[in-house]
């Protein structure tokens, strides 16, 4: 069973290479699926899971008939019951600088001590979230905490379950900060108030009162969570990927800097690339003749 809210007559498995993720594509609309599967850990994340996630959500880019990722928890824990979308970094597994890898490679050689080396990599995740040109929605089953809650809060939307989902930031309890998007940019979800609030007083709050934070958009029953979140894709799926793509690139500009500036202005440039004014620039070029740019108007 990949968890017990997955419905296996809607997904059809990508790859069942991964050790920590299962990863699915919808058989019904441009959807993928990729999931946490460490519940017993409360799906924590380790270096492994991090490389899988960013192989898996990096494959999803490039997926030209994709419009959508779901990005949740398997679960419950066959140990308790609990249920989680992310518990953040593995803390048993954490070292002096960063989170280790747990098969130590022997060899000597600069790449398998760099390939071994502390990581923190789930920030490189972060940023492939905002820049992947598709809505990544949290689907939150359970726990999200610490580098799971910065997970959430960094994807473009959020659907928690009623029941079970629960917000929290333990960073400064173990130590750790997300002084990026996972602090910084809830504040401008949520407020400056709140966000420090949930970062220095590390309360736990429900789906209902994300919802009421703006920190998640929608708490539905638990039985119901998977059904919605495909549901929201498919609307998704059925808009225009063009017009999709530049409105998230043009929410996240603000807060990405001239990266985000260029990010966006690279789509620009790709819709500029298809109009008879550039061909015509790139074929008088090629043609070795002046380009006739005199019938091309001047819009405004
Ligand atoms: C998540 C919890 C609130 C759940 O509490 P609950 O009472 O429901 O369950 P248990 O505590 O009994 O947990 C069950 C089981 O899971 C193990 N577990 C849970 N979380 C983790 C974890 N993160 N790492 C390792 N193991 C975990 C727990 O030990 C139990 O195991 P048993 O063997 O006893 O069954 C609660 O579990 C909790 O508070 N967990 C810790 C949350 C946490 O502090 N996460 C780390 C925050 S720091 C972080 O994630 C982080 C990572 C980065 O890579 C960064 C990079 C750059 C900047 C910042 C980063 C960052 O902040």
């Amino acid at each position: 069973m990949v968890s017990k809210l997955f419905d296996a007559s809607r997904w059809e498995p990508i790859t069942d290479e991964f050790e920590d993720l299962t990863y699915h594509r919808s058989t019904e609309t441009g959807a993928v699926r990729i999931a946490f599967d460490r519940p017993e850990v409360r799906n924590a994340f380790r270096p492994e899971t991090v490389d899988e996630l960013y192989t898996a959500l990096d494959h999803a880019k490039r997926q030209t008939d994709v419009g959508c990722v779901l990005l949740t928890g398997n679960g419950p824990s066959s140990k308790d019951g609990g249920w989680a979308f992310c518990s953040g970094g593995d803390q048993r597994i954490r070292g002096d600088a960063g989170y280790e890898y747990e098969d130590e490679d022997d060899g000597d050689t600069p790449e398998a001590e760099q390939q071994s080396a502390p990581r923190l990599h789930i920030l490189e995740v972060q940023r492939l979230i905002r820049h992947i040109p598709k809505p990544v929605i949290a689907v939150v089953p359970g726990w999200a905490v610490g580098g799971g809650h910065s997970l959430h809060v960094v994807c473009d939307m959020t659907l928690a379950s009623a029941e079970h989902a629960k917000f929290l930031q333990t960073d400064p309890d173990v130590a750790s900060f997300d002084a990026g998007f996972g602090s910084a940019y809830l504040a401008r979800q949520v407020g400056h108030k709140k966000a420090r609030e949930v970062f220095f007083l590390g309360k736990t709050y429900s789906a209902e009162e994300a919802v009421e934070m703006g920190m998640a958009n929608e708490a539905v029953p638990h039985g119901e969570l998977e059904s919605t979140a495909h549901e929201w894709a498919e609307t998704i799926c059925s808009k225009s990927p063009m017009a999709i793509r530049m409105l998230k690139y043009a929410f996240n500009m603000d807060s990405d800097g001239l990266v985000g500036q260029q990010v966006f202005a690279g789509e620009a440039t790709r819709l500029g690339y298809m109009t008879d004014e550039a061909k015509e620039g790139r074929d008088a070029f090629n043609e070795n003749r002046d380009p006739e740019f005199r019938k091309f108007e001047w819009h405004y």
